[in-house]
């Protein structure tokens, strides 16, 4: 399978719902998935699935990640912690078009608790289908990466 069209995806027990409408809308939309879990609504710790698509991402079985917890501040922020990956949360279709067109974000956060099923998947459909900008934004991209 090729992993131009795979998005990876996971969530926690508060993004658990959102993430099934969401597989089944990037199904409908003709991608792969892969989908790390978790595979039902019990409480479990969102770095244990922020991690995985994060690798997911870096390893580039995936060309990009979705990840959704409660405020998508958690697995934002884990996974921010692998150098390849730059994360970014949107809460409108307008800052998910940038996340892609400025800061060419590989992983989508989604705040499951702050939006509505509908405005999440049209921020997944806007995110997918927004490409990076390059010129000035790509000169930005490259400082974000320290060894600090
Ligand atoms: O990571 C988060 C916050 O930074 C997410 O919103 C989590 O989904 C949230 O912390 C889960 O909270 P809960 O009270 O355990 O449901």
């Amino acid at each position: 399978m090729s992993s131009a069209k795979t998005i990876a995806i996971g969530s926690d027990h508060a993004g658990y719902e959102y993430k099934t409408a969401i597989v089944n809308l990037l199904e409908e939309l003709g991608y792969a998935v892969k989908d790390v879990g978790p595979f039902n609504a019990d409480s479990v710790d969102y770095p244990d699935y922020a991690h995985p698509v994060a690798t997911a991402v870096e390893e580039k079985e995936a060309s990009l990640g979705i990840l959704i917890c409660g405020s998508a501040n958690g697995v934002a922020i884990t996974a921010n912690k692998h150098q390849q990956i730059r994360a970014a949360i949107a809460w409108l279709p307008e800052i998910a078009a940038l996340a892609r067109q400025h800061n060419d974000a590989n992983i989508l956060g989604i705040p499951a608790r702050f939006i509505s099923l509908e405005e999440a998947k049209e921020i997944v459909r806007i995110y997918l289908s927004t490409d990076f900008e390059g010129g000035r934004h790509a000169n930005r991209v490259n400082k974000i990466a320290c060894s600090c």
